[in-house]
């Protein structure tokens, strides 16, 4: 008997840094790979049709090419950051074609969670008052946008909570895989809650299980993020 896995066909968008660590883990999990590109708007629509494409392009990329991704594939399971400005018209394109789109901008589950307990401090310090809160985000040289999305993800909850916008600076040195940390400092102590992704294991690792996961889902936009604390709550 097939299982859910056996049928999943991925098309890989971007084969840089983090599209070669998806292969790496599709080939671990005995998923296939049908096809990996620097062009998706050049892949045939027939090998698109009943894939799952996992976007890891760039932010000028993928600006130019989420109308193609909804309308070529059958879902999309995005990471590429540097688009959340054009959130609203991008998840508009999904919803006209009927793609499923699921995104991140931090697969890990490390950040999953840590985004989690982001919101709960920041509630519960705003209600206390006191405290200013900031972000400091760690990146590679190669990098192209700051601050990280992960920054304006964790910057956006911590608005959510605290109604402050949070401090945020970037740095950008060597070849760290990516550090947030994110700190509330006070008159009489600080809270800081941090993560350090080793490497690019766990970003892959979370981006294939959300393809896996548009199997059997409803068409729809989701956030990762929110899809993963449900299901361990
Ligand atoms: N959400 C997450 O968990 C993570 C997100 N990222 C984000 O993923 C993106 C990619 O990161 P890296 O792999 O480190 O960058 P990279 O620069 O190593 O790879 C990007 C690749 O996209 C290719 N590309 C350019 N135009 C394209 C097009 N039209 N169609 C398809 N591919 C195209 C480039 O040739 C390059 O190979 C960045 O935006 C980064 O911030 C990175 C790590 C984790
Ligand atoms: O470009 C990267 O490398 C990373 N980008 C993501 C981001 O912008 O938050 C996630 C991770 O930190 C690595």
């Amino acid at each position: 008997m097939e299982n859910a896995t056996s049928t999943l066909k991925i098309v890989i968008s971007g084969y840089g840094k983090m599209g070669k660590m998806v292969e790496q883990v599709l080939a671990q999990q005995g998923i296939a790979c049908v096809a990996k590109t620097c062009d998706v708007a050049a892949l045939d629509d027939a090998v698109a049709r009943d894939a799952v494409c996992i976007d890891f392009s760039t932010p000028a990329a993928f600006r130019a090419n989420y109308a193609e991704l909804a309308r070529k594939f059958k879902a999309v399971v995005v990471g590429t950051t540097g688009w959340y400005d054009i959130k609203q018209d991008v998840f508009a394109a999904f919803k006209q074609a009927g793609t499923t789109l699921i995104w991140a901008s931090n697969f890990s589950i490390g950040v999953t969670v840590m985004s989690a307990a982001v919101s709960l401090i920041s509630r519960l310090l705003g209600a206390a008052g006191g405290y200013s809160p900031y972000i400091v985000e760690k990146h590679h040289i190669h990098k192209l946008d700051a601050p990280s999305g992960t920054a304006k993800t964790l910057a956006g909850l911590v608005q959510a909570g605290m109604g402050v916008e949070p401090a945020v600076a970037s740095v950008r040195v060597g070849e760290i895989a990516g550090i947030h940390t994110v700190g509330f400092e006070g008159a009489c102590d600080r809270i800081t809650i941090e993560h350090e992704a080793f490497s690019r294991q766990g970003f892959a690792q979370g981006a294939v299980l959300a393809a896996t996961m548009t199997q059997g889902l409803a068409a729809g936009i989701y956030e990762f993020q929110e899809m993963i604390v449900k299901n361990l709550q």
